[in-house]
């Protein structure tokens, strides 16, 4: 791989009980190009969002980063100040969460969510942000943005508001999207549309994508590369179409045949928008 856009080596993260630090990421190891879609997959509490939040600099409380390194671009992200950590989410890093409701202020429009981040990152005027924020709520595929704008987020489903998340991540031009479950609290309609749009946006903008979902079916139908996550370590880590053929370890085996049993279809959307499918 020519250098890759984020780069993560042996990173750890314990929690703090008591006078003791308990492991929860360990030696985590992988990296990821410019434009790729990585999948990270796992059960739930193997530790895949505080893997995320390790890379954002925001863990939680009682959780610490406890070794290794990443880098962003071949810069490192170690001893950074939180000036410097502010700039580098959303300009650089925009994170897309489970709950779209969660990421966004119940009495504060959508407007005002744009001009807010467009503002505090210094793209732009109040103005020229509520044009971007039409522009960026269309292409995301929503009708009658300028409507939109002045609406807050209560009145609208699930599915539009995470399409309004993924504009407000796109408007800022991020170089890498941390997608953390973003359609495990959606209907299934919206799940796949939110999932087509990621390919979309990868296809349009460049962006490279990590991908943090439990459900193999949402990594097998984007992801370009998989690491399979099992008790805060990688087990596995493939090409999507390699780890799909011929899983190697017992552990993805186990989550694939998981999937087959629910027999739910998946498709790989490669760079070029063709589908394939996975299985
Ligand atoms: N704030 C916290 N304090 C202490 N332990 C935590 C905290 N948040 C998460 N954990 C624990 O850390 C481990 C990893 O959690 P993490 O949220 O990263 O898992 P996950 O793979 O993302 O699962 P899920 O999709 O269910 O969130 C779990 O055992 C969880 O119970």
């Amino acid at each position: 791989m020519k250098q890759p856009l984020l780069a993560v080596e042996n990173l750890e993260v314990a929690v703090r009980k008591q006078d003791r630090l308990l492991p929860i990421v360990r030696k985590l190891t992988f990296q990821i190009a410019k434009g790729e879609i990585f999948g990270l997959v796992g059960e739930s509490g193997c530790g895949k969002t505080m893997t995320c939040m390790a890379i954002l600099n925001l863990l939680p409380a009682g959780m610490i980063r406890t070794g290794g390194q990443i880098h962003l671009a071949g810069k490192s992200l170690d001893n950074l100040t939180s000036g410097q950590w502010r700039e580098l989410r959303g300009d650089r890093m925009a994170l897309i969460m489970q709950n779209p409701m969660s990421a966004l202020d119940a009495i504060r429009t959508i407007g005002d969510h744009f001009v807010e981040t467009l503002l505090a990152h210094g793209k732009t005027d109040i103005r020229a942000a509520r044009i971007m924020a039409e522009e960026y709520l269309t292409r995301v595929g929503l009708p009658d943005a300028g409507l939109l704008l002045s609406q807050y987020p209560f009145e609208l489903s699930g599915g539009m508001l995470q399409r309004i998340t993924v504009a407000i991540a796109l408007a800022q031009q991020p170089d890498l999207i941390i997608a953390d479950e973003p359609t495990t609290a959606l209907d299934a309609t919206s799940q796949v549309q939110i999932l087509d749009l990621l390919a979309e946006v990868r296809r349009e903008f460049g962006t490279s994508i990590l991908l943090i979902s439990h459900d193999l079916g949402v990594i097998a139908r984007l992801a370009d590369s998989v690491a399979v996550m099992q008790g805060g370590q990688i087990v596995e880590q493939a090409p999507a179409a390699e780890l799909f053929a011929r899983p190697r370890h017992a552990y993805t085996e186990l989550l694939l045949n998981a999937r087959r049993s629910i027999n739910l279809p998946h498709k790989r959307r490669g760079a070029d928008g063709s589908s394939t499918n996975a299985s």
